[in-house]
């Protein structure tokens, strides 16, 4: 388990990380989701002991990063997959980061194979493309079989066949009862991926909730409905707490009801559908107006729809 209490984080006049807590759990995915600039590295390495923190604590396990015994063996991260020697071979790499910290060397082609490099593990990794760097970065993060693994971006940049790869894999990780923490700045991504989401925006947490939660809330219910009877359904609705746009020719937008609420009254007023479907396209809009003005956001809309946790006393108000 992760545990951050009130993590902040100055870098001279800026502030990097404010008040962070928040908990990451073993046996779930659990997202760490922001705009670019939000925090999500600093708050990586500040785990990872790389960086120490202003005020507050951050700990694994109950320990300090620097309190674990072997670490790789607790805790395995990817922060940036470039960091290794270009003229060093994948297996070489591995082989150094093995014999330094004290792991068995069998555990290098064991991840060499699991992270599907052992074909290439003899060339240089500096002629890696970006997607094979990321898989040798998380060959090295599972080297000690670590029961907590950070990923900081990990799909940033790569082609569908290997963001797929890697969303199976945190999941397979997960499913295996570690604690697997990963960041991205993009909700739809970690819609596809975690269960559990900590939402930060300006170095403040906006949310811990359940992705399922989240996603709901930042997407509103916003339901576009195409008919023949458009005005027997705007009727229908009329009487119920949805509100109705009237979007084109024969469709409405439907605000404040979900899909299967709107699909219901159509059915007992006898209208026909010939689309239904709720609205994900502004989700990364929504996110980004929760996220990159958390204050403004806070100040209109909280505790409307979101719980805030950690929040500043003035955006509560
Ligand atoms: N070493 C540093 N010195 C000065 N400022 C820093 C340093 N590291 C981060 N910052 C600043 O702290 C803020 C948070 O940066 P951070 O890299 O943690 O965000 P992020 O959410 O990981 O974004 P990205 O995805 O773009 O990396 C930014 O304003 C950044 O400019």
């Amino acid at each position: 388990m992760i545990e951050a209490r009130g993590l902040t984080k100055r870098y001279g006049r800026t502030v990097a990380v404010e008040s962070l807590s928040f908990t990451v759990q073993p046996g779930r995915v659990t997202g760490f989701l922001g705009p670019n600039g939000a925090g999500k590295s600093t708050t990586m390495r500040l785990i990872l002991g790389l960086d120490r923190p202003s005020s507050g604590d951050v700990l694994i396990d109950g320990k300090h990063y620097r309190d674990l015994h072997s670490p790789l063996r607790y805790i395995g991260a990817l922060l940036d997959a470039k960091w290794v020697h270009p003229n060093r071979s994948a297996r070489a790499h591995l082989k150094w980061l093995a014999r330094s910290n004290g792991l068995p060397k069998r555990r290098v082609d064991e991840v060499l194979e699991l992270v599907g490099l052992t074909n290439v593990a003899k060339r240089k990794a500096g002629g890696f493309s970006l997607g094979m760097s990321q898989r040798l970065g998380i060959a090295a993060a599972l080297l000690g079989d670590p029961q907590i693994l950070l990923f900081d971006e990990p799909v940033n940049g790569l082609d569908p066949e290997g963001i797929h790869w890697i969303r199976q894999l945190m999941k397979r990780l997960a499913a295996e009862g570690r604690t697997v923490f990963v960041s991205s700045h993009l909700l739809s991504e970690m819609a596809q991926t975690a269960d559990e989401l900590v939402v930060i925006g300006r170095g403040k947490l906006i949310a811990q909730s359940t992705t399922g939660e989240f996603v709901e809330r930042a997407s509103g219910t916003s339901v576009r409905v195409r008919t023949p009877q458009l005005e027997r359904l705007r009727t229908a609705l009329a009487g119920t707490a949805g509100t109705t746009v009237r979007v084109d020719e024969g469709a409405l937008l439907v605000n404040g009801m979900t899909s299967d609420q709107v699909g219901e009254v159509a059915a007992t007023q006898g209208v026909v559908l010939h689309e239904l479907s709720p609205q994900r396209g502004s989700l990364e809009e929504a996110f980004m107006r929760l996220t990159g003005d958390a204050i403004e956001y806070h100040a209109e809309e909280a505790g409307e729809h979101l719980h805030m946790q950690g929040t500043s006393g003035g955006a509560k108000e």
